[in-house]
């Protein structure tokens, strides 16, 4: 967590750049090659040439970069490749990365999962799901302190898709605010935040605030800005005292910022995009 927390201090920037690479989004010229020649093998190389691309034209407006695996498992083994080459050139360019997987299981299994994804694929931090209890969580936790590089987790708390309120608030108390002390519960103080983060996003402000009460001390992930219409002004209930602990994620907008105007290049559009997000996150105050 130290790390992205130094990241977002030294480049004055609290967004997350979200790398869900979607083939049926990318700009023609990047494709032509492959369909021309029909060749499904070539698919991962234009998938890795995207993200590098992108990479290297937000990295000064990022703090982070998060890779939502499962864009790459669907490429196959080779996917997978990419994935894992990716977050060792983020990483390489100074850019902390967040392995967006969402796991959580039985302590073995989540130790392989912590493994895989925290050492062999080299990510900083991990998305987790914390269904399955505190000995789902904790295996992620103690790899990341285990390999002292300023990582940790962001354990899913209060997520942004709609039918989060059915089932997160259902019960009494709510799933969220059970959630949200499990991570305290976890958490160990590595500077000024702790090492196990909160999944909050910024589609239910209320609800964040109410997280944020319970977690004083967290780093919050936050997703659900641009593309799934949250703004800045969504991000404020969740800043703590102050106006840090917030990370923001944006994906496809940015990646796909091409789109407005087909004559563009590609990287230039997600520079403007995210340099935009930066600036307008910078306005409401966010900052570490
Ligand atoms: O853990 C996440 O990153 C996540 C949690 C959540 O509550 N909502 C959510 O959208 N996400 C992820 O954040 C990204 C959002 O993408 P955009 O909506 O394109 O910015 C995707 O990779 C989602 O899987």
């Amino acid at each position: 967590m130290e790390a992205i927390v130094e990241s977002a201090r030294r480049k004055g920037s609290v967004l997350v750049v979200g790398l869900d690479p979607d083939l049926s989004r990318f700009p023609t010229e990047l494709l032509r090659s492959p369909r021309e020649s029909g060749e499904e093998s070539v698919l991962p190389g234009v998938v890795r040439e995207f993200c590098l691309g992108i990479l290297e034209a937000t990295a000064p407006f990022a703090a982070a970069v998060k890779l939502q695996s499962a864009c790459f498992e669907l490429l196959g083994a080779e996917g997978v490749g990419v994935y894992s080459d990716v977050i060792r050139e983020a990483e390489r360019a100074g850019l902390p990365t967040i392995a967006d997987v969402k796991r959580g299981d039985i302590d073995a299994s989540a130790s392989a999962y912590a493994g895989a994804h925290l050492s062999r694929f080299g990510a900083r931090c991990v998305t987790v799901n914390p269904y399955m209890g505190a000995d789902a969580v904790k295996p992620f936790l103690d790899e990341a302190r285990r390999l002292e590089r300023g990582g940790g987790t962001f354990t899913l708390v209060a997520t942004s898709n709609p039918s989060s309120v059915a089932f997160q608030e259902a019960t009494a108390p709510p799933m969220y605010e059970v959630a949200a002390r499990l991570v305290a519960d976890l958490g160990q103080k590595s500077g000024d935040y702790t090492d196990s983060g909160a999944v909050v996003g910024v589609t239910r402000p209320a609800v964040g605030a109410r997280v944020r009460e319970l977690l004083p001390e967290a780093v919050f992930l936050a997703p659900g800005f641009g593309a799934q219409g949250g703004g800045a002004a969504a991000v404020r209930p969740l800043l703590d005292r102050r106006g840090g602990g917030v990370i923001v994620n944006s994906s496809r907008a940015i990646l796909y910022a091409h789109e407005g105007d087909p004559g563009a290049d590609y990287r230039e559009a997600a520079a403007s995009a995210a340099k935009r997000s930066r600036d307008e996150l910078r306005e409401i105050g966010a900052g570490f």
